[in-house]
C-alpha cells in the first residue's frame, strides 16, 4: 500500500528538499505539499516533477497561522484521504530577526564559540505581533497551528490499528529559558522563536504519552544551521555574501553547519526509514554534516520537564476550545 505523506511548508527550503528525498526513497508515496501560496506550491510541485515523472504529488493551500485556514484545510485532507502515514511539520517563520553584534564578536573570543555557531544563543531576538485570531504569530504558526492540525486529522492519523507518524522541525535554538509556562505565546520577550521550538519539543513528548498507545508516534529533529529564506532574512545579503566562505570554513569544525536543505533535511528523511517502535521520544534527532561533508542522524536527549509538557498540552487543549468557539460565533455573525 502507498504511503500517505503531508509535508507543510513544502515549497521551499528544507520542506522541499525533503520531498524531493522522500520520492527518491519511495516513488509510490503519496505526497501532499501544504503551502499557503499556491503559486509558490505549483512551482515546487513542477520542480518536483521534473526530476520524479511519474510521482503522485498533491497539493493542498493551508496557513498553519490562521485558525480558520486549518479547519478548512482539515476538511479537505478528510474528504481526499483516508489516513495519513507521516504528517512532517515544518512550516516554520522568525519575523524581523535582530542579531546581537556585540554578543557575536564578544562570542568570537570566547570558549563558548562553538556553541554560539550551533544555537544563536544570546545572539537572537525577534519582532513578534498579533495576527487576526488574535494569536501571537509565532506561536501561531509554528506550534498551535500544527497542534490544530493534528487534533482536527486525528480520525486519519492510525486509523484501524495502524501507525501514523508526526515529524516536527524543531532547532537547537528552542531553549527552555525562552519558555514560560505562564506565557506560552511569548506575548512578553523577544525571543519567541526560541519559545515556540521549546514548546514544539515538548508538545511532542507529551504526544507520545496521550497517543502512543493508539498507533501515533511524534518525533522532532534539528536540520543545523541550514542556507534558505528563513536564514537569508536574518542579515542583509551582502553580508552573507562576505561570510559564506567563513561559513564554509566553520562547517569543518562543527557538524552543525549542514548548510544545504539537502542536508538539513536528513533527520527528516531517516525517520522516514525508522520503525516506530525503535524511537526515543526524549531524543531530539539531529541533521549534521562532517567536515568531510557526510550526512548522518544523531539522536540527543532534550532538556524537558514532563510536568511542564503536561501543563503546556492542557493549556493548549483550552486554547482550541476557546479559538473554536470564537470561529463558531464569527461564522454565526456571517
Ligand atoms: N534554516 C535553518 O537553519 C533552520 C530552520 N529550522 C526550521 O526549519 C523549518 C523550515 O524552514 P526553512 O526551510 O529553513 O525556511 P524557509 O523559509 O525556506 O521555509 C519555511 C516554509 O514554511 C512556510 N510557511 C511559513 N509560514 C507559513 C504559514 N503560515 N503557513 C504555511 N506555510 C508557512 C514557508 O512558506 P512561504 O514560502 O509561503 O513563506 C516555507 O515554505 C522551519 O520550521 C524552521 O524554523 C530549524 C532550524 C534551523
Ligand atoms: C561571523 C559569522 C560567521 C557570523 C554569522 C553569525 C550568525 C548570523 C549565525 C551564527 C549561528 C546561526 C544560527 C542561526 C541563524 C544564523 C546564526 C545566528 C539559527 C538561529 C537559524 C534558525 C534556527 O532555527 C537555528 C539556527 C542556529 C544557529
Amino acid at each position: 500500500m502507498e504511503k500517505v505523506v503531508l509535508v507543510t511548508g513544502a515549497n521551499s527550503g528544507i520542506g522541499l528538499a525533503l520531498c524531493e528525498r522522500l520520492l527518491t526513497e519511495d516513488s509510490q508515496l503519496l505526497l501532499c505539499l501544504a503551502c499557503r501560496n499556491m503559486k509558490r506550491a505549483e512551482d515546487a510541485r513542477s520542480a518536483l516533477l521534473t526530476s520524479h515523472i511519474n510521482a503522485h504529488i498533491d497539493l493542498l493551500h493551508l496557513d498553519v497561522g490562521s485558525v480558520q485556514s486549518v479547519l478548512a484545510a482539515a476538511q479537505e485532507l478528510k474528504a481526499r484521504y483516508n489516513r495519513i502515514d507521516f504528517l512532517y511539520l515544518n512550516a516554520g517563520i522568525m519575523p524581523n530577526p535582530q542579531v546581537d553584534v556585540k554578543a557575536l564578536f564578544k562570542g568570537l573570543f570566547s570558549r563558548n564559540v562553538i556553541n554560539m555557531f550551533a544555537t544563536a544563543e544570546g545572539l537572537l531576538t525577534q519582532q513578534d505581533r498579533l495576527n487576526s485570531d488574535g494569536l501571537q504569530e509565532v506561536f501561531a504558526t509554528n506550534l498551535f497551528g500544527h497542534f490544530l492540525l493534528i487534533r482536527e486529522l486525528e480520525p486519519l492519523l492510525c486509523p484501524g490499528g495502524q501507525t501514523s507518524r508526526i515529524v516536527w522541525t524543531s532547532s537547537s535554538n528552542a531553549r527552555r529559558s525562552a519558555f514560560s509556562i505562564e506565557d506560552i505565546q511569548h506575548r512578553n520577550g523577544m525571543e519567541p522563536y526560541s519559545s515556540s521550538k521549546y514548546a514544539s519539543d515538548m508538545l511532542s513528548l507529551a504526544l507520545n504519552r496521550h497517543k502512543n498507545s493508539q498507533g501515533l508516534f511524534s518525533s522532532v529533529i534539528c536540520p543545523g544551521l541550514v542556507m534558505t529564506n528563513l536564514t537569508y532574512g536574518i542579515l542583509p545579503s551582502f553580508f552573507w555574501t562576505l561570510i559564506m566562505p567563513i561559513m564554509w570554513l566553520i562547517r569543518i569544525f562543527t557538524n552543525t553547519f549542514t548548510l544545504t536543505p539537502y542536508n538539513g533535511a536528513e533527520a527528516l528523511h531517516w525517520l522516514f526509514v525508522q520503525n516506530s517502535e525503535s524511537l526515543d521520544p526524549r531524543a531530539k534527532y539531529h541533521s549534521l554534516t562532517s567536515g568531510l561533508g557526510k550526512n548522518y542522524t544523531q539522536p540527543q536527549q532534550m532538556d524537558i520537564d514532563e510536568q511542564m509538557s503536561e501543563i503546556l498540552y492542557s493549556k493548549l487543549l483550552e486554547l482550541e476550545k476557546v479559538v473554536r468557539k470564537k470561529q463558531s460565533e464569527g461564522n454565526v455573525d456571517k
